[in-house]
């Protein structure tokens, strides 16, 4: 098994001129209202955790131009994401819990989408290569994604994600639909693709064991407000709200 990520004293190295995301967005959803202002650099992720319906995920998906803002803004390295910005143009890459990938497309089409956005049709299928090599997947290359393990199906959305080369990327709990007994193992290889990918990524989890794995410091979102922040070393010094504490402790939902 891989070591998780060392702690933050020794960020990793990062590819040149990699942007930071600056948040500062509030959005309804229904009845609740949520908002949040947060930077992420790159290379030192940041995960969002919360209980069920705080609105982590409307978070992710406001920032991805998935849903429309009430107001604020989203922008990477200082350029301001407008609400014309259409989520295809905002290179920001999302993984979503549930993967969402093409079920009638094969594992090489599914991560070719993504390449067909920076290369012609006749090169999309050559340039989603070395994705499908990087990511273990090559094996795997003619399976539909029914055909794919949950592990496997959360690599192929990882490598169809990062094959678009975005600038900022997105995992909304990328391990919850994974069997306990494989878990560690993903946790340890996602945070390598990480690591590797350099960028400012943000994480949504309710799993500290996720967040001390993938990400360097947390923001804690209870019913759309932001209650905490800091590393996780922070919070158990001195938890902010009893779902801190219980999340802490392995004890909240
Ligand atoms: N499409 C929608 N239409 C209306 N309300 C929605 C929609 N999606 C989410 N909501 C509501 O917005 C709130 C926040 O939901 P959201 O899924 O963002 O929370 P979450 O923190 O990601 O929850 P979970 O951990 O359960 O995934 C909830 O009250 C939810 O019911």
């Amino acid at each position: 098994m891989m070591p998780a990520r060392p702690p933050s004293t020794s960020p990793p190295p990062q590819p040149a001129g990699r942007p930071a995301l600056h948040a500062d967005v509030t959005v309804v959803r229904g009845e609740t209202r949520i908002s949040a202002e947060f930077e992420v650099v790159p290379g030192h992720p940041l995960a969002i955790i919360g209980p069920n319906g705080a609105g982590k995920s409307s978070l992710l998906a406001a920032i991805a131009g998935l849903v429309p803002l009430e107001s604020g803004r989203v922008a990477v390295g200082g350029r301001v994401l407008h609400r014309g910005v259409p989520p295809e143009r905002r290179r920001i890459g999302v993984v979503f819990q549930d993967y969402v990938l093409f079920p009638n497309l094969t594992v090489r089409d599914n991560v070719a989408f993504a390449t067909r956005m920076r290369h012609s049709r006749a090169n999309a299928r050559a340039a989603a290569e070395p994705w499908l090599e990087r990511y273990g997947l090559v094996a795997l290359a003619d399976r539909l994604p029914a055909e794919l393990s949950g592990g496997q199906a959360q690599r192929v959305a990882l490598a169809r994600a990062l094959a678009a080369e975005p600038e900022v990327l997105l995992l909304d709990e990328p391990m919850s639909a994974l069997d306990v007994e494989v878990r560690a193992d993903m946790r340890a290889e996602l945070a390598t693709h990480v690591r590797e990918f350099g960028g400012a990524t943000v994480l949504v989890t309710h799993s500290p064991a996720d967040a001390a794995a993938l990400a360097d410091s947390v923001l804690v979102l209870e019913s759309g407000r932001v209650t905490q922040r800091g590393t996780l070393d922070e919070l158990r010094a001195a938890p902010a709200t009893p779902y801190v504490e219980r999340m802490l402790s392995g004890s909240a939902e």
